[in-house]
């Protein structure tokens, strides 16, 4: 997105204090959710894992892996979503060799994330659900 005069006169500096700081964090929390899709698709499968786990009465480690899953996948997404928009920022979305290379590779931690989620969510849920029908 290129600058606009306003953007160019505006300047940058530190944050004054901690609220200032939380402040800019949670408006950049909200930045990924309204620009990036997939963001809102992990959340609502959060919920729905939730869900289903309170439904499935998880034990504590259970959801200590259910937790660390969850926060995994969010916190690799908001990366994702850092090196995209910095690649973009980078080559004014021009193509460059660099660019994706930096862009795949980051799509690449998201996945091995992903598949590290399914197979603890399948080890989790799918015997509980497998008691749940045979009885
Ligand atoms: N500036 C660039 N130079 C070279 N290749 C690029 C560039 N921008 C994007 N690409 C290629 O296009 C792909 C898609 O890029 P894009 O920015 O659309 O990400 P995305 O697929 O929308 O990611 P997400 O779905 O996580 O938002 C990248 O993985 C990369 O292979």
């Amino acid at each position: 997105m290129p600058m606009d005069s306003n953007d160019k006169k505006r300047s940058v500096g530190k944050n004054k204090n901690l609220i200032n700081s939380i402040e800019f964090a949670i408006t950049g929390i909200k930045t990924v959710y309204k620009d990036e899709r997939n963001m809102r698709i992990h959340s609502v499968c959060a919920v729905l894992i939730t869900i289903l786990g309170l439904i499935l009465q998880l034990e504590r480690f259970e959801w200590l892996w259910i937790g660390l899953c969850i926060f995994l996948m969010l916190v690799m997404e908001i990366l994702n979503t850092i090196f995209e928009n910095v690649v973009d920022m980078v080559t004014n979305k021009h193509f460059h060799p660099l660019g994706k290379k930096i862009k795949d590779t980051a799509a690449g931690a998201v996945l091995i994330t992903a598949i590290f989620t399914v197979v603890v969510g399948a080890l989790i849920f799918l015997p509980k659900i497998y008691q749940l029908l045979i009885y």
